[in-house]
This record gives structure tokens, C-alpha cells and sequence, in this order.
């Protein structure tokens, strides 16, 4: 692990479909009040009509979609702004596009049963087909000890796992880091 970073937080809550990012990230948005962006509104709609077929993107698929994520964080970081997005992230290189929206990007991955994130996929009504689960897995890597970030288990109350984040990274509801 490198030096402390400077500037300002960069929450990414990553994990594959279904692992509970974009719930927890809604948790933590409503304690800290800082801007959330959904990593699925930044997809090309070719990459959601992919999806939606039950066809996994592959990294050519992702990289502009990563870039987009990126460039809205680093939007933010120039004006000394905290961001919290949600993305899968599944591979390293992934993060790194990630990373380069600024130097505060902290990674929060969200990693559990698959057959409780199965059940969940099952019991909702979303584009991403639970079919793809086994492909989403294929391709996770999950954080290196060298990458800033902590891993929850999607299987903890949501609640808790608002404050388990906050607890790692010293802050307190209304905090504007
Ligand atoms: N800690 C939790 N406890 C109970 N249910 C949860 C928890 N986290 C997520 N869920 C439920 O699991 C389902 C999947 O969660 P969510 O949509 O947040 O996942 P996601 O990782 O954002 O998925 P995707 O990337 O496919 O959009 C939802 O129905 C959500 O309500
Ligand atoms: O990298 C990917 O394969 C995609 O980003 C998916 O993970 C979806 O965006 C999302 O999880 C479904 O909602």
C-alpha cells in the first residue's frame, strides 16, 4: 500500500450482477450525501441489449463504458468533490481505468454465497439475466492486497454494511470528505 492519497474520496462498490452494490452504495449515499452515479446508466445501449440476450460484454465492450465512469469521477476530484459510483470492476485493468479519476478511489467489493446471489437475481426484475452469473464469476478478479478497498459480505444487513464502510474509512454521517 502506497502513501495516503490526497483530494477527495471515490467510493466504487463493485462485485458481479446481483452481489448488492447498488444497494448498499444507495445505504451509504443516504448517510454521507454525497453524488452517486449508477454505473448501468453509463452503458452504451448496445451493451445492455447484449446483455439483456444473455450474451456477457467482453473488456472491448467495457473500456468505453469504464472511460465514461472514470471521466465523470475525475470531474468531480478536480473540484475537490466526494463521489460514490457503483460498476462491477471485475478485473483489475478494469480498476485501473477506474482509478484514474482520481487518487481517493477506494474500492468496495461486495462478495458472497452465489447461490444467495442467485436467489436474489432470481427474485427481481432487472435486464441482466441470471444466466450470466457463472460468466460474471468467470471473469472476477478479486482486489490485490496492493489495491485500496475492503471486501462485505452481501449476505450482512444492509445497515450493517453502511456502517462497516464509514467504520473503515472514519467517517461519520454528514461527513463531506
Ligand atoms: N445486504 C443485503 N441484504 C438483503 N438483500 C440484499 C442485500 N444486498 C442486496 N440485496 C438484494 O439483492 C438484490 C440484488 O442487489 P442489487 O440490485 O443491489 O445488486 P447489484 O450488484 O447492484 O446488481 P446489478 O449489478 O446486476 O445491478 C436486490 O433485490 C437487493 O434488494
Ligand atoms: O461488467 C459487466 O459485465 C457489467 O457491468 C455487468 O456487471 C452489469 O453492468 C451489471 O452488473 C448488471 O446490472
Amino acid at each position: 500500500m502506497t502513501a495516503d492519497p490526497v483530494g477527495p474520496l471515490h467510493l466504487v462498490f463493485m462485485g458481479i450482477s446481483g452481489s448488492g452494490k447498488s444497494t448498499v452504495a444507495e445505504a451509504v449515499r443516504s448517510r454521507l450525501g454525497w453524488e452517486l452515479a449508477e454505473g448501468d446508466d453509463f452503458h452504451p445501449e448496445a451493451n445492455v441489449a447484449k446483455m439483456r440476450e444473455g450474451i456477457a460484454l467482453t473488456d472491448a465492450d467495457r473500456w468505453g463504458w469504464l472511460e465514461s465512469l472514470a471521466a465523470w469521477t475525475a470531474e468531480r476530484d478536480v473540484r475537490g468533490e466526494p463521489t460514490i459510483i457503483t460498476c462491477s470492476a471485475l478485473r483489475r485493468t478494469y480498476r485501473d481505468v477506474l482509478r484514474r479519476g482520481g487518487e481517493g478511489t477506494f474500492f468496495v467489493h461486495s462478495t458472497g454465497d452465489k447461490h444467495m446471489i442467485l436467489e436474489r437475481m432470481n427474485a427481481r426484475d432487472h435486464f441482466m439475466p441470471p444466466s450470466l452469473l457463472e460468466s460474471q464469476l468467470d471473469t472476477l478478479e478479486p482486489l490485490h492486497p496492493d489495491e485500496r478497498g475492503m471486501d462485505v459480505d452481501p449476505a450482512v444487513p444492509v445497515d450493517r454494511i453502511a456502517a462497516l464502510v464509514l467504520a473503515r474509512l472514519g467517517l461519520e454521517p454528514g461527513d463531506a470528505h
